[in-house]
């Protein structure tokens, strides 16, 4: 196990809690470009760009969120009404998403949205998190993660909604539910998801344990399909897409729908019971005191 935990990753830890293995910095300013070509279809809020491309049908939804395209409200937010628009769009077929910044997929939540506030903020929040699953683990367009870059708790929750999850071949990169290691508790439905994703053995090592796992041993469980290097993770992604875009999609959608449903359905009919849960739990001292020093220790952490 701790083979599992610590493999070639260089960690750093605070009390029982372990981060993912250091190393880069990122700039805060994004470049944004824009598509001229009549195929192409590009539009760009201030944390996802989106790139349609009309021939082909397949859409990248680009996380540029800096430093660590965190799962705030904005960002949340934003790519909810990204995804909303292309899957009404009828030229869109499928949509794969991936980072537009360096060595990071996403660094999952924002904590920032889960300390030092108030009840309604965190009932907000928590809102927004439930309702981009369900958007993702339910949504009837092709989804393909391109995992280019570390991929802790609600990153690695988002790319498990996925269809297919291609992670870029770096020993440094991470991936898995973490959160027992920040002293926090997964919901029922992360849990649901990973056990959809790995089965419930793996599943059960996975979160008690708030493993982290490498490319090579994300693949070995199946928590990710394919790894490749890192350049060819969009090539890759797209090539898999035309393979999915050989089937019909209603035959695809309904087969997706129908392995999904109860565990859509389970969320929607304890919704509000898990919101209150999020915000009672959330606000307790104890949890609040506990995050407060993993944003500390983050933040003075230098590698
Ligand atoms: C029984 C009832 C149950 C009810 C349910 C209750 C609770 C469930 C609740 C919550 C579930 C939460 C799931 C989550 O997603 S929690 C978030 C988990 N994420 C992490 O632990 C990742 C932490 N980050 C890292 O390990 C590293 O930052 C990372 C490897 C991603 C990147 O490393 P790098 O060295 O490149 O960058 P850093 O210098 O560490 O970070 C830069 C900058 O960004 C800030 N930051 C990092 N992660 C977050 C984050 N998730 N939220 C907010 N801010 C983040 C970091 O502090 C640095 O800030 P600054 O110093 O530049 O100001």
């Amino acid at each position: 196990m701790a083979a599992v935990l610590r493999r070639g990753a260089k960690f750093i830890s605070f009390g029982s809690s372990q981060l993912l293995p250091g190393g880069c910095k990122h700039g805060r300013t994004s470049t944004l470009s824009f598509f001229s070509s009549s195929n192409r279809n590009s539009s760009s809020s201030s944390k996802i760009k989106v790139d349609l491309d009309g021939s082909t049908g397949i859409a990248v939804v680009k996380f540029q969120s800096p430093p660590v395209n965190s799962m705030s409200l904005d960002f949340l937010t934003e790519l909810s009404i990204s995804l909303e628009k292309l899957e009404l769009d009828k030229s869109c077929r499928g949509v794969i998403l991936t980072s537009g910044q360096p060595k990071i997929f996403s660094a999952g939540l924002d904590i920032l949205d889960m300390y030092g506030k108030n009840p309604e903020h965190y009932a907000e929040f928590w809102k927004s998190v439930q309702d981009i699953w369900l958007k993702l683990y339910s949504y009837s367009k092709i989804t393909i993660a391109g995992i280019n870059g570390s991929c802790p708790a609600g990153g690695c929750l988002m790319a498990m909604t996925c269809d297919y999850r291609i992670m870029a071949d770096d020993p440094r990169y991470r991936i898995g539910l973490n959160e027992t290691q920040l002293g926090i508790v997964a919901p029922f439905w992360f849990m649901d998801t990973i056990v959809n994703t790995v089965g419930h053995r793996t599943a059960e090592l996975s979160l008690q344990f708030g493993l982290m796992y490498s490319p090579s041993d994300a693949l070995k469980i199946g928590l990710v399909d394919q790894v490749v290097p890192e350049e060819k993770v969009l090539s890759t992604a797209t090539e898999t897409m035309t393979q999915f875009m050989a089937i019909p999609d209603h035959a695809r959608e309904i087969s997706k729908s129908m392995l999904r449903k109860p565990t859509v359905d389970r969320l929607l009919a304890f919704r509000d019971a898990d919101t209150k849960n999020f915000v009672s739990f959330i606000s307790k001292d104890s949890i609040q005191k506990s995050l407060g020093m993993y944003l500390t220790m983050l933040k003075q952490r230098k590698v």
